[in-house]
């Protein structure tokens, strides 16, 4: 959990963090770092992000001319990429951008998956205040998001690629913010290009969530890819 207290100049402001990696598992998907430091700026970001979502102003309108001067900043020395063709299915670039998974989005908390050997993937997170639906519960979107990424993840460990055709999510019990949470995903089956998969969501003992979703594995990709290695 990151705390700032530096914005508001009262109580700290507890912004998302992703959990720590599981020792037992081994990271899945990890996201190289270019040296560039824009995986810093996309932390920065996410910071500022819980920040603003998060806190209150008298006036903010210093904040907003120099945010306004870093974006034209970024504008003038990025080079603005293209969303990727239906062929780049995990290849890092494609991941990084992603809103749940991606390192690079400051959108995502972002995950950091671990793999374990019968092919569950685990993430551990805290969402913060950005992420509030009900008042100190996490959206039911957010937790629908998380759930498809984590089921996607876990065809990816299973070597298959899907896309959701079915998403059903049965919410047990709030999801708290601010409070450890745990998803776990595991592919069941697969029949020709159909694939379940079913993942819960805990928040210590307690059940907040489960899904099942059916995927299709899109025409096209299953002959030619399917022995390419997943590069994220
Ligand atoms: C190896 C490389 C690894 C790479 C490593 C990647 C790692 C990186 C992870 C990123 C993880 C991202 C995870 C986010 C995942 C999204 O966000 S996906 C985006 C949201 N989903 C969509 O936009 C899907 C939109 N829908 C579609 O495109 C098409 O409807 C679909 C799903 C592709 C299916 O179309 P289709 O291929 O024409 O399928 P079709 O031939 O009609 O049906 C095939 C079978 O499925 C059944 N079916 C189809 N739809 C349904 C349905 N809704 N309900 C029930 N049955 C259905 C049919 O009845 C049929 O069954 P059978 O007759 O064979 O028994």
């Amino acid at each position: 959990m990151s705390t700032d207290s530096s914005a508001s100049g009262e109580q700290p402001v507890e912004t998302t963090d992703p959990g720590s990696v599981d020792a037992d598992g081994a990271p899945f998907l990890q996201q190289p770092d270019d040296g560039s430091g824009h995986l810093e700026l996309a932390a920065e970001l996410r910071r500022l992000r819980g920040l603003v979502a998060g806190s209150t102003f008298e006036d903010v309108h210093d904040a907003v001319a120099t945010v306004r001067e870093l974006s034209d900043h970024l504008e003038k020395v990025g080079t603005r990429v293209n969303p990727f063709t239906y062929e780049t299915w995990g290849v890092p670039e494609h991941i990084g951008a992603n809103p749940a998974i991606g390192s690079r989005n400051p959108i995502s908390p972002p995950l950091e998956p671990v793999v374990f050997p019968d092919g569950t993937v685990r993430v551990e997170l805290t969402l913060g205040i950005e992420y509030q639906g009900p008042p100190g519960c996490v959206h039911g979107g957010i937790v629908a998001l998380l759930f498809d990424e984590m089921l996607g993840l876990a065809n990816a460990a299973a070597g298959s690629v899907g896309m959701t055709a079915d998403l059903r999510v049965t919410y047990k019990s709030p999801t708290p913010l601010l409070q450890p949470l745990r998803i776990e995903a595991r592919q069941i089956r697969t029949e020709g290009r159909k694939i379940w998969t079913e993942a819960t969501l805990h928040t210590g003992d307690t059940l907040c969530a489960r899904t099942e979703g059916l995927f299709i594995e899109p025409r096209g990709i299953r002959d030619e890819d399917r022995d390419k290695p997943i590069e994220g």
